[in-house]
């Protein structure tokens, strides 16, 4: 497809990309919007797609560090592309993705991560679902005499949770595959808007701050259920330990006159439903597909996580879009390298990006029919070796 120019975005053209982008997500982009997201829309690492100087379409990301199995973090971009309506579906994504993921790749970017607006967008450019979440609906919540008690709980004003949130944050570290890191870039929107937006909580425990929480209520009272009261919405909720979780769980299902507490996309693991006297007082009312990633460096991604235990296993990686990637890999429950030897098991990055946090075991996706199998032996082994004690979790919109 020709008729449009791919080019990085130069300075002066962020506010008109920040105009295209709003547009083809549905969000009008208000003088009032804009001064608020200046900072978090800078030129660098976005590419623009022209035609007659005019843009039709943006990719851009920002860097970060994703938490892999076993505890290292990774350089990662995140993504956000717009094509305007009256220009898709004729490859400028394509050659947008094209650019994006080149340029990450040599900036030293191992992963590549984002949010899709749509399941059947990026699974075509390498990227696989790799953490999925679960949303909860919370009645009448009791606490079990077994759950944790937890600690104190303080609501924090506006400008003092605007600064110690980030900081916490911080502080907290990446403690699960899958977190991210919270740059100044993600934090000089989210600081305003998140925060500013939210009632915010903190938990202490024995050493100090050790979760927080954001959330809403809206009143649900109408002419016809005059005493619904209030839907209380967490928006982002972050705890280092059980008691910190409990503790912050408790105080929310305590908030006066909240007839339910609702909480997208939480971990699959929450353990709140255990903590409940009445499992059925937390409904799990969705599962989503949450971060969506794509291994840049998949030498370097290998090398870097965590394995569990079983035989060796050789995966053949075929990458048509980053070649550099394409090759066998032999992967022990010490590490991973490439190498020569015959391929176990056959794959290409979209599925690898699926196995790669442990969110999923490759003898599910085989069966799905993702995954060549040439030596069925090996599979039992594959499934032990990228198995991971706790489901990955990002936790962080953008
Ligand atoms: C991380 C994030 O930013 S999530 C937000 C993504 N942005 C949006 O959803 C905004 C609204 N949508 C858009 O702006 C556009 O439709 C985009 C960016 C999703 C796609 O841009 P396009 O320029 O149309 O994509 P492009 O023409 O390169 O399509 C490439 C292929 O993907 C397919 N495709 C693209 N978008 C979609 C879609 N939404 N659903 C299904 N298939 C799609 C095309 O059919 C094409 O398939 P083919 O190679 O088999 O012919």
């Amino acid at each position: 497809m020709t008729g449009f120019e791919i080019r990085p975005l130069a300075a002066g053209e962020e506010r008109a990309a920040f105009e295209l982008l709003g547009r083809t997500l549905h969000v009008t982009v208000t003088d009032e919007l804009w001064t608020r997201r200046a900072a978090s829309f800078p030129a660098e690492r976005r590419f623009g797609a022209f035609t007659g100087g005019a843009p039709v379409g943006v990719a851009g990301s920002f860097a970060t560090r994703l938490a892999v199995p076993g505890g290292k973090a990774l350089p990662a971009a995140v993504d956000g592309v717009g094509v305007r309506a009256d220009h898709t579906r004729r490859g400028i994504l394509t050659a947008l993705m094209a650019a994006q993921l080149a340029d990450c790749a040599r900036r030293g970017d191992v992963l590549a991560v984002l949010h899709a607006s749509e399941a059947t967008i990026y699974g075509r450019f390498g990227y696989g679902m790799s953490s999925r979440s679960q949303n909860l609906r919370v009645t009448r919540a009791a606490f079990r005499a077994d759950a944790p008690p937890g600690g104190t709980v303080r609501l924090l004003g506006t400008a003092e949770a605007q600064e110690l949130v980030p900081r916490l944050y911080a502080e907290m570290g990446l403690h699960r595959a899958g977190m991210i890191e919270r740059p100044e870039v993600w934090w000089s929107y989210a600081r305003d808007r998140l925060i500013g937006e939210h009632q915010v909580a903190v938990h202490t425990g024995p050493h100090g701050d050790d979760g927080f929480v954001l959330y809403r209520t809206e009143d649900l009272r109408t002419f016809d259920q005059p005493n619904l009261g209030a839907a209380l919405t967490v928006r982002d909720l972050h705890a280092t330990g059980a008691a910190a979780l409990a503790g912050l769980w408790r105080f929310l299902a305590r908030v006066d006159l909240v007839s339910e507490v609702r909480a997208p996309g939480r971990p699959l693991d929450d353990p709140l439903p255990a903590m409940l006297t009445d499992p059925r007082a937390c409904a799990v009312t969705g599962v989503d597909d949450q971060l969506w990633l794509r291994l840049l460096d998949v030498p370097a991604a290998l090398a870097a996580r965590a394995w569990g235990p079983g035989e060796p296993v050789v995966i053949e990686v075929t990458d048509p879009q980053l070649p550099a990637n394409t090759g066998r890999y032999r992967i022990t429950s010490g590490g991973a390298e490439p190498t020569t030897a015959a391929a176990d098991l056959r794959t290409g990055p979209e599925t690898l990006a699926m196995l790669y946090l442990g969110d999923r075991v490759p003898s599910a996706l085989a069966a799905a029919g993702r995954l060549d199998v040439v030596n069925p032996a090996a599979l039992a082994h594959a499934d032990s070796l990228f198995a991971t004690r706790v489901p990955p979790w990002c936790g962080t919109p953008f």
